[in-house]
């Protein structure tokens, strides 16, 4: 049966396809060196306190319609005052509802660096979050070959950009490393079932070097999980639908960023 995973990166090949032959890579990786130079992420993720990485998320294939978010860069604007650290903006469209206008409004709206969040699958795409003013690019482990993986790890970097390396178990972890990743999200979901484990970062974070910074992605629903994963070693948490699904977007990111900075918090290990 095909996974998850593997029908989303079918879909996502044939649209960089179809935006490839409209652009050519060439124009891109020009539009790519003409932006202004990438944000540090890294020195953000490094700040004091439990980074909050806040996402744009319309909907998933794991929970279906989530919000209805008229205007992606209003609620970047409230993450950023919340005390967001990171915005994340999902950029696959079949199964997400995202889109690179979304990049382009939030990255417009923001001064803090910003994610590009969807299933790279090769260069043009990573010219192209930089293009669109990403700082950040979303490398996931299980979608990528492993020569795949080293190879747009060091593109992201060569942008200047910071790769965020998803794992979701402990040999993907390993590949992750030996690509040479210095971010490591640790995603609770995984991309082929869907299922949530919220248990997989404290099984993973452990076997991990102190230097490299540790996302927990997924699942968060408040400031308890955040707490339980400060516990097991975050540096940072990413939330979607906690966030995009609150009353108050701005205030449920400063409910976690003020748990996250709180004298009672874990101390990130580093
Ligand atoms: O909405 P949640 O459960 O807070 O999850 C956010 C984020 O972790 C999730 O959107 C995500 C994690 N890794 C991904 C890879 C692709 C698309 C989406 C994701």
């Amino acid at each position: 049966m095909t996974s998850v995973l593997e029908s989303i990166l079918d879909g996502v090949r044939g649209d960089v396809a179809a935006r490839e032959s409209a652009t050519d890579l060439a124009t891109v990786k020009a539009a790519a060196a003409a932006a202004p130079p990438a944000r540090d992420a890294v020195a953000a993720l490094r700040e004091p306190g439990i980074a909050v990485i806040a996402e744009v998320k319309r909907k998933s294939p794991a929970k279906g319609a989530l919000a209805d978010i008229g205007d992606p860069a209003s609620l970047a604007g409230s993450y950023a005052d919340g005390g967001a650290r990171i915005i994340s903006v999902l950029t696959e469209e079949r199964r997400f509802g995202g889109s690179l206008a979304d990049l382009d409004a939030v990255r417009a709206a923001v001064d803090v660096p910003v994610l590009r969040k969807d299933f790279i699958v090769g260069p043009y795409q990573v010219h192209e979050a930089r293009a669109h003013g990403a700082d950040v690019v979303l490398l996931i482990v299980a979608a990528l070959e492993q020569n795949t993986l080293s190879a747009l790890l060091d593109r992201v970097e060569s942008l200047g950009m910071t790769a965020l390396v998803e794992v979701n178990n402990e040999a993907e972890a390993d590949r992750a490393l030996q690509a040479g990743a210095r971010v490591i999200g640790v995603n609770a979901r995984n991309l082929h079932t869907l299922e949530v484990d919220r248990d997989n970062f404290a099984r993973i974070a452990p076997g991990l070097p102190s230097d490299v910074l540790k996302i927990a992605a997924s699942g968060v629903r408040g400031t308890a999980d955040l707490l339980a994963y400060a516990g097991a070693g975050a540096d940072a948490v990413l939330v979607g639908e906690g966030l995009v699904t609150a009353k108050n977007p701005r205030s449920a990111v400063s409910d976690l960023v003020a748990a996250g900075s709180h004298p009672s918090c874990p101390k990130p290990a580093r």
